[in-house]
């Protein structure tokens, strides 16, 4: 992308970018991925076993086939099934903020929390998770909270094969360990959306994969 052309909430990416770097650097618990094409950090026992076991069973009772309630866009990448969480039950409201306060970001700047259970041969195909501002799409999404800045990712159980979080053009393969969380930038320093950020649920193989996502975006989400 060239310097002069118009990178929409660029002054935002850049800003939340540096807020939540600053949060993480000095956060003790946060392992940096050694690369620096990407700002992706790992944060180790954020979730309980406990947690992790009742996140499962509640992912288990909301998951349908990712395409019944998403756009065609992204079902086009997912064959997981995946499920919205109720965002008013008091328990989803309590990991939702415990993840805000990771990144040190508002509550209204993130999504709803998402379930994702992938069965063995299902996968997320290598996507960004920043929108294509040159797509149908982000004539809405541009008005309900615009682009996406960080993604945070939680692993809720130990995958007997497969099921990696593979960060393709960095080289960067991460095991499902559960509780943790991982989080990344999907933005550069400079505020631009990261082609190197492009990454992959990698297919399972044996087992079953369960994860949580929340998306946040620059502006205030409705
Ligand atoms: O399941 C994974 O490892 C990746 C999930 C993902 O990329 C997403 O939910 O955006
Ligand atoms: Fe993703």
């Amino acid at each position: 992308m060239s310097k002069t052309a118009s990178v929409p909430d660029q002054d935002a990416l850049k800003r939340v970018g540096a807020r939540v770097r600053q949060r993480l650097e000095s956060d003790p618990q946060a392992y940096k991925v050694p690369t620096d094409a990407a700002e992706i950090y790992a944060i180790g026992d954020f979730l309980s076993g406990e947690e992790c076991r009742r996140l499962t069973h509640m992912i288990d009772a909301v998951a349908r086939p990712s395409e019944l309630h998403e756009t065609a866009y992204v079902a086009k990448f997912r064959t997981s099934y995946s499920g919205n969480f109720d965002p008013h039950d008091p328990f989803i409201k309590a990991i939702s903020r415990r993840i805000d306060d990771v990144l040190g970001l508002p509550a209204n700047v993130g999504e709803n929390i998402q379930g994702q259970r992938y069965l063995p041969g299902q996968e997320f195909k290598p996507h960004n998770d920043w929108f294509y501002t040159d797509q149908e799409y982000w004539k809405l999404e541009r008005k309900r909270g615009g682009q996406r800045c960080w993604t945070a990712m939680a692993f809720l159980n130990e995958v007997e094969e497969g099921g990696h979080t593979h960060f393709v053009e960095i080289g960067a393969s991460i095991e499902p360990k559960p509780g943790v969380l991982l989080v990344w930038n999907n933005a550069t320093v400079e505020g631009v959306p990261n082609e190197y950020t492009l990454h992959a649920g990698t297919p399972v193989i044996r087992g079953q994969k369960y994860v949580l996502t929340k998306w946040y975006r620059t502006r205030k989400h409705s």
